[in-house]
């Protein structure tokens, strides 16, 4: 079947014949014959399939150059360095209630032929020699796929894991099965003599206690999971950009797309900082397939994720979602920085070409990854922030978007960055074409996609600023009340840090779907550790010293809440954000709001005048004041538990946050 031009399709005639014809030309059957005896090209050096197969793949050059005097000899062998690894990976794995960790070699069990020189060597293999209690565990080996590259993990996930598949784009398109979004009501934190003084409990905290040997129980289930595989994924990577705060973490999976998803969302080492490794500070056990024992104390559902400090040791049942690994590390950070006077940010950050740096705070939805992903100015990062004394720095390697209606036209960084190597969380595509529809929420509203952040063409690499200029709240309103932007005092700001509010509109924690005011302290309740003053007591005396300008944005409703009112169009949103780096907002005129009392532009280029005071967008005035009111009622009533709270060493401060809030 051919088309015939004109746009018909037709077999045989003319066409086919005419194609016949042409090649059985007298000067074609002349080249014909010249190339059959001139076949310059050899044949191939193998003698077997599987020789010639051998020859595809060239062994990595060495990963750094052999250390000492050339000709001399090297004090630490490769084959030693590797064994090393092995040694320190078996240790990772080690059930608790064994003697020895489990035999583990590199490379793919798949692929033996293929296994490299120091695993497939049995002599070189590390092991222990099990004394008592040998079980068949002991007998087997573990096959342990280390820190492998993209493709390798592409190879991976379209092989073994259901629900694999090579998007349009080049992204790797998985599901992370029945949770699409994180379950921060199985969240559990080890309550010990440490962290019970140390630690935010109670009542609004997302510190759940449990105890030590509770953890040690889910920790042997986790394990004892991932050493039943034939193989498990180990990444060794960083967090944080600050190379004095820089934190080694290591992550042990069973999927490939966790895998991929952590090489793209922490740092990557270079071969050389691989090489000199060593032991991680932390480690996470992900074993996301295997359900928690209902029976265990303090689980009240399949899933369990568990949080111990002293051990620095993270286990994940039940869920795999790869944002519990992301988010996990986060809680961890919230922990150890503030620790050394830095402050754990739930934000994202950009620095324009003058150096001015922006933080966007907001809970999950609000805008963060959109707003700070902008093209006139360098990306920091999107999601996970440090604050120290010589500026900010990214926690993380990559970002993590929201997919859900993404367009090429209104995020084109983006949507660009989702070729090969990205992860595609639960996306829906053509059976066929592998096109993505973001548009098509059937398996989630949650849909999201992980990129290594140099995939943002103006990504700053490294990924560390200057003090921050502007503070931006961000708030997804679906009342429609609060103003597009606001300007605040440093009262205002603290107010609304620790109160944390937004309407949450999809689902990234499992099960909402629908849109209820939530108030999340610190923009990030679910991954603070200490008690919400802290981090905001060290938030206002860093803006207080840099001179920062704290602003409320709301990128959520206009003209109405929800289902009346719409949502406001990213571009007015993207024109006050421009407004607010370029200074220019500074020095706009100003009135004050009613009930909230913040400051409200009267003009802001690019954005109508009429819809930056929310009163003038709805139609029925009364209800815009009953909302106002309820909303305003939200908050207070949200606050009380601050109330008793000093915030800092300044007593003035406390009283004037407690001041700040809405009055009526
Ligand atoms: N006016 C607006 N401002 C910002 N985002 C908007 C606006 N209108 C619609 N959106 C959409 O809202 C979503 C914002 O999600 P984004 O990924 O930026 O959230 P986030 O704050 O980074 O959350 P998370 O912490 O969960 O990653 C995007 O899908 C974006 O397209
Ligand atoms: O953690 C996640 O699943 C996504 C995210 O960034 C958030 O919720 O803040
Ligand atoms: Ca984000
Ligand atoms: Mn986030």
């Amino acid at each position: 079947m051919a088309a015939n031009g004109n746009g018909e399709f037709s077999f045989g005639k003319g066409t086919a014949r005419k194609g016949l014809a042409k090649i059985q030309t007298a000067a074609s059957q002349k080249k014909q014959s010249a190339i059959c005896h001139d076949d310059s090209t050899p044949p191939v050096k193998a003698q077997t399939i599987d020789e010639l197969h051998s020859l595809q793949k060239k062994r990595s050059a060495p990963t750094t150059p052999i250390k000492g005097t050339p000709g001399s000899f090297s004090p630490v062998s490769e084959e030693a360095r590797q064994k090393q690894q092995l040694q320190s990976i078996s240790a990772s794995l080690a059930s608790l209630t064994r003697e020895t960790g489990p035999k583990v070699v590199r490379g793919d069990p798949a692929r033996k032929a293929e296994t490299p020189k120091f695993a497939a060597d049995p002599s070189d293999h590390f092991s222990f020699t099990p004394t008592i209690s040998v079980s068949d565990s002991s007998l087997k080996f573990t096959h342990v796929l280390y820190n492998l590259s993209p493709a390798e993990l592409y190879e991976q996930a379209i092989k073994y894991e259901q629900g694999s598949f090579i998007a349009s784009s080049g992204a790797l398109a998985t599901l992370s099965g029945a949770k699409t979004g994180r379950s921060p009501r199985d969240k559990r934190v080890v309550k010990d003599e440490t962290t019970e003084h140390e630690l935010w409990w109670g009542k609004g905290s997302p510190n759940i206690e449990m105890d030590e040997h509770t953890f040690l129980v889910n920790r042997e289930r986790a394990v004892d999971y991932l050493n039943s595989l034939d193989k498990v994924f180990v990444n060794d990577q960083f967090l944080n950009w600050d190379p004095q705060n820089r934190v080694k973490v290591r992550i042990v999976s069973a999927r490939a797309y966790h895998s991929l998803f952590m090489h793209n969302m922490c740092i990557r080492p270079t071969p050389e900082e691989l090489e000199n490794f060593g032991t991680p500070d932390f480690t996470i056990y992900n074993a996301g397939q295997f359900p928690c024992n209902r029976y265990t104390h303090y689980m009240t559902s399949s899933t369990s994720i568990d949080l111990n400090l002293a051990r620095r040791e993270m286990v994940i049942l039940g869920t795999q979602y790869a944002g519990e690994m992301k988010k996990g590390l986060f809680s961890v950070m919230h922990y150890l920085m503030p620790k050394r006077q830095i402050l754990s940010l739930h934000s994202g950050c950009n620095m324009g070409k003058d150096g001015d740096v922006a933080l966007f705070f907001g809970l999950s939805g609000t805008g963060k990854t959109t707003l700070s992903t902008d093209h006139n100015r360098y990306l920091i990062g999107d999601d996970e922030h440090c604050w120290g004394d010589n500026g900010v720095s990214n926690i993380e390697g990559g970002c993590y978007a929201k997919c859900i209606d993404l367009s090429r036209e209104k995020e084109p960084d983006i949507w660009n960055a989702i070729k090969f190597g990205a992860v595609l969380e639960n996306v829906v595509f053509d059976e066929h074409t592998r096109e993505v529809d973001y548009s098509d929420k059937s398996v989630t509203e949650n849909t999201r996609a992980a990129y290594p952040i140099e995939y943002i063409p103006n990504a700053k690499i490294p990924c560390v600023g200057p003090h921050p200029k502007n503070v931006i709240l961000l708030a997804c309103d679906a009342f429609g009340v609060l103003p597009p932007v606001s300007k605040l005092n440093l009262a205002q700001t603290m107010y609304h840090f620790i109160s944390g509010y937004t309407a949450l509109v999809a689902g990234t924690e499992d099960g909402i779907k629908e849109p209820t005011a939530t108030f999340s302290a610190c923009f990030g309740a679910a991954f603070i550790m200490l008690h919400p003053t802290k981090y905001a007591a060290m938030l206002a005396e860093k803006m207080q010293k840099h001179g920062a300008t704290g602003w409320l944005v709301n990128t959520g409703w206009s003209g109405g809440s929800y289902g009346c009112g719409s949502r406001i169009k990213l571009p007015y949103t993207r024109k006050i954000i421009d407004a607010i780096h370029s200074g220019s907002l500074l020095n706009a005129n100003y009135k004050k709001t009613d009930v909230f009392g913040v400051e409200i532009p009267t003009e802001v280029e690019g954005v109508p005048s009429e819809i930056l005071d929310p009163e003038n967008t709805w139609a029925d005035k009364q209800a815009y004041k009953e909302t106002l009111l309820k909303l305003a009622g939200l908050f207070k009533r949200n606050f009380e538990i601050f109330t008793n709270y000093k915030i800092g060493k300044d007593n003035k401060l406390t009283e004037e946050i407690l001041a700040a809030g809405p009055n009526f």
